[in-house]
């Protein structure tokens, strides 16, 4: 993923005709006088306008009337379009510094995961910068993406008013999160990060998401080309380092499901405090074949070749390093091994 570039504040409308804000003060610095008295929250929608090939962009359209008419009267609505990879980490790390009280992600698990990354800088959590240590910006989404596999842990429907419906009614729980710290960068996910054949798979996938959900069998078929099982060292919750022999793919979800609803780590719970690790062992392509339909259903748990743990931190390298295993968080290329997964309990509230 690119690194991420200087602040763009492409487009951010502050909306209900009674509040005061100017298009600037939205994303500015909310003033000393404005926290003491009682402040109208401001709400802060993330848009990827290229979402779903550009559907996400004609639905927000869509749905910016609906959104108003519910939210109005409650905050101050704002929104930032998206100019490219990596705009929605800058913009949501300004605008919680400058005081937002919701970043809502729009668009699909890669907005989201931007998001969640803009809510850390260098590792910590960005704060407000003038409204005290009790103030807490809450994460929303509005899944509207090619997979939004997120959402399908919580059983949400793609349907945009029920997202409208939650932060409306503003209850929020406290999300884990999870980090990852690679040789050269850390990094955050909240759904699920992937290593080797899926990891391969997902960066090949994100090349033929023109193909809607057809892009997971696109980039599955190209990541099976010229693939090896390998053997992998692994270190769990800070245990002895053990051998896993041809490991197909090591998946450490967060929540449930990756690769357009496959329901990889069916037993993680991002409210949980702990991560699910499910390891696929010496798998040949016609298990895939023949397996396919337990690994959507959840049920795969007791298949030959796979196990699952539960663990706060596992670390993962090569037995033989090559530095050619793939790896991912929420469906976004990362980098290689190796890489140590942490969970952060209860990081982030989030409207759920
Ligand atoms: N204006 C833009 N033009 C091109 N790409 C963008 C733009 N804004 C954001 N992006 C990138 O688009 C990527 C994918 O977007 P997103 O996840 O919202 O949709 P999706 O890939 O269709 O859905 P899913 O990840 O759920 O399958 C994001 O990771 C982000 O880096």
């Amino acid at each position: 993923m690119a690194a991420p570039s200087t602040p763009r504040p492409s487009l951010i409308l502050p909306r209900a005709s009674s509040h005061a804000h100017s298009q600037s003060s939205a994303v500015g610095p909310i003033s000393d006088s404005a926290a003491s008295r009682r402040r109208r929250g401001d709400f802060v929608f993330v848009v990827n306008p290229s979402g779903a090939n550009g559907r996400t962009g004609k639905q927000w359209k869509q749905l910016l009337p609906h959104l108003r008419t519910r939210l109005a009267d409650q905050c101050n609505i704002c929104e930032c379009i998206t100019t490219g990879p990596s705009h929605a980490i800058d913009v949501t790390r300004k605008v919680i510094k400058d005081g937002a009280d919701a970043v809502i992600a729009v668009g699909g698990d890669g907005t989201l995961h931007e998001v969640v990354n803009g809510f850390f800088c260098e590792g910590s959590p960005v704060h407000a910068l003038d409204l005290g240590p009790d103030h807490s910006t809450t994460l929303g989404l509005i899944p509207l993406g090619t997979g939004s596999d997120f959402a399908r842990t919580f059983g949400w429907a793609s349907d945009p008013h029920d997202a409208i419906d939650r932060i409306v009614r503003g209850r929020k729980s406290k999300l884990d999160i999870g980090m990852m710290e690679g040789p050269n960068r850390d990094h955050f996910f909240v759904n699920v990060a992937d290593i080797h054949l899926s990891a391969k798979a997902g960066y090949f996938a994100s090349m033929y998401k023109r193909f809607g959900n057809l892009c997971y069998v696109f980039g599955a078929l190209r990541g099976f080309w010229g693939h090896n099982n390998r053997d992998l060292r692994i270190k769990v919750n800070g245990g002895e380092w053990k051998t896993v022999h041809k490991v197909t793919a090591l998946c450490i979800g967060n929540a449930k499901y990756f690769g357009g609803g496959m329901k990889i780590t069916p037993t993680a719970d991002p409210f949980s405090g702990s991560l699910e690790v499910v390891i696929l062992q010496d798998f040949k392509w016609y298990d895939f074949l023949l397996k396919l339909h337990r690994l959507y259903g959840g049920t795969h748990l007791t298949v030959n070749g796979v196990s699952s743990i539960r663990a706060q931190t596992i670390e993962v390298m090569e037995v033989m390093a090559n530095g050619d295993i793939f790896v991912q968080s929420d469906g976004e290329h990362f980098g290689f091994l190796p890489t140590k997964f942490s969970l952060l309990p209860g990081a982030v509230n989030f409207f759920c």
